[in-house]
């Protein structure tokens, strides 16, 4: 095929240098695989060995040397045809390539990472590590038509956070790795229910000056498309970053990024003026109860929001964005997304859809490749989570969440509000602090310390003496929640 070019071979050589981002992953050595191991490993790529196609071509499961792969291969009656949902870009020919040339210089768990490819150059194919549970897209999707309950929200940022932080890891990179199809359906999600960002072929890496991005041509995805993206000089970290945010509404919402369902199917044109108004509720997936901690309702909007601002310029960073939602992360219980101890106890003392019970992504158990998202504090919460109490870690989140939601205008509806919410202030809102709490009473900045009493349960017991938790403005008091109760 016409489309073959040295670069992958150039690509492998510079890779086994490379270290990978997380250095606790051994570097994958990208290997050459015999094109025919490879059709035989695909049954000559049989519809058994079909694990999807995609505007380039089509995605075989194999396994090869000992290992569960997947295997791309470039569609020849589509290699010369734009993408059917994007607009286009390079040919789906160089895609191949480009490919292997960015997989091969960056290697991540966060990333569905490059294992080797064909050495016949004739039909260049790309060997990838395997994804057993589907896309994002598929997870948001396509419950209903799988039987399988929407994921919960603890789930939801959880691989929010992930794909963040792999998008994260190509922005830091040097040079940068613009993706370009920031999209759900290129969100793959892996045995231990992590997100790993995949399909390179549009990605660029490249410093912005780069004659190779200025001469690019705009490509991505409709409805994940950035406006500002119309010539190739303006593509930036931030087109990557009003992707995001659409995936962002995605995951909030339920719905597509193009939904002719909905008035207007735009998602982006649908949800920031709701969120704007306030009516976050409205904007939350109808499938699942919202997120109960209205801290977690805004901020995730919030959050969206800001990276689809049309001023790119006054987007976050994908750093920023990834600060943002590890915040969220401690606040939403961990048992919502880690419930594999006491399942059914965890969702009934939450009080989240009772689907959630029967949900493999909630039930299985978070294994190899997990994120280490326990800091001290977080231990402490599992901890105390299987004794049975509620748990909340704020980590100096309220700072951040003071930052976000205070000072611009597009989320000034939200400012009177934070102002009120402000740790220890005169409206006496209480503070907590796992281990050495401080209790506000109400109307007093008087504190005590917990001296390590418990903390009783913010919510049922919602009378509970002077020290109270403001039960009445319990909203307000699941703010500044940092605490344990039973
Ligand atoms: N590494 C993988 N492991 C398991 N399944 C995969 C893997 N990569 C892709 N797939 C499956 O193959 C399908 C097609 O993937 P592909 O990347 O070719 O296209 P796409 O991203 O869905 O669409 P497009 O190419 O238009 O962006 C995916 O939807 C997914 O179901």
């Amino acid at each position: 095929m016409g489309y073959l070019s040295c670069k992958a071979e150039s690509a492998v050589s510079v890779s086994n240098s490379q270290t990978p981002s997380d250095s606790h992953e051994k570097p994958i050595k990208i290997q050459h695989f015999d094109y025919s191991d490879l059709v035989a490993a695909t049954n000559g790529f049989s519809d058994q060995k079909l694990l999807g196609k995609g505007s380039h071509g089509y995605v075989y499961k194999a396994v090869l040397r000992g290992r569960l792969v997947a295997v791309k291969r470039p569609s020849r009656a589509h290699s010369k045809i734009p993408r059917p949902t994007s607009i286009s870009g390079p040919e789906a020919t160089n895609e191949v390539d480009n490919e292997i040339e960015i997989l091969s210089k960056i290697q991540s768990p966060r990333l569905v990472n490059l294992l080797g490819f064909s050495n016949d150059t004739r039909d260049r194919l790309l060997v990838v590590e395997f994804m057993s549970n589907g896309t994002l897209y598929d997870v948001l999707h396509s419950s209903n038509a799988n039987n399988k309950p929407p994921p919960s929200w603890g789930r939801r940022i959880r691989l929010a956070l992930q794909t963040a932080k792999a998008i994260d890891i190509l922005h830091s990179s040097n040079p940068p790795v613009i993706h370009r199809d920031i999209k759900s359906a290129n969100v793959l999600i892996d045995r231990s229910y992590n997100a790993r960002l995949g399909d390179f072929g549009l990605a660029l890496r490249c410093h912005l000056d780069d004659y190779k991005l200025r001469s690019t041509p705009p490509a991505g995805t409709m409805g994940y498309l950035d406006p500002c993206y119309v010539t190739p000089d303006n593509l930036s970290t931030k087109t990557d970053v009003f992707s995001f945010g659409i995936l962002l509404l995605e995951i909030i919402s339920g719905r597509k990024a193009i939904d002719v369902g909905f008035s207007p199917p735009s998602i982006v044109d649908w949800a920031i003026p709701l969120i704007k108004r306030g009516k976050l509720i409205t904007v939350y997936d109808p499938r699942i109860v919202p997120p109960k901690e209205p801290v977690v309702r805004k901020q995730l909007a919030v959050i969206a929001a800001k990276c689809v601002r049309s001023c790119r310029e006054r987007r976050p960073s994908m750093k920023d964005v990834v600060v943002w939602l590890t915040g969220l992360s401690k606040l939403v219980p961990l048992h919502s997304w880690n419930n594999f101890n006491n399942p059914c106890t965890m969702v009934e003392t939450m009080g989240q859809p009772v689907e959630s019970r029967a949900s493999p992504m909630n039930l299985k158990p978070l294994g190899f490749g997990e994120e280490n998202f326990e800091s001290m504090e977080t231990k402490l919460a599992r901890q105390a989570m299987r004794n049975s109490r509620r748990v909340y870690s704020d980590l100096g989140f309220s700072s951040n969440l003071m930052e976000l939601m205070a000072g611009t205008d597009e989320e000034s509806e939200f400012r009177g509000k934070a102002d009120g919410h402000e740790p220890n202030s005169k409206s006496g809102n209480r503070v907590s602090r796992f281990g050495s709490a401080r209790y506000f009473s109400r109307g007093s900045n008087q504190s005590t310390p917990s001296n390590g009493r418990e903390v009783p349960h913010l919510i049922r017991n919602q009378s509970f003496g002077q020290r109270s938790f403001i039960c009445s403005k319990r909203d307000d008091a699941i703010l500044h929640a940092s605490g344990v109760s039973r």
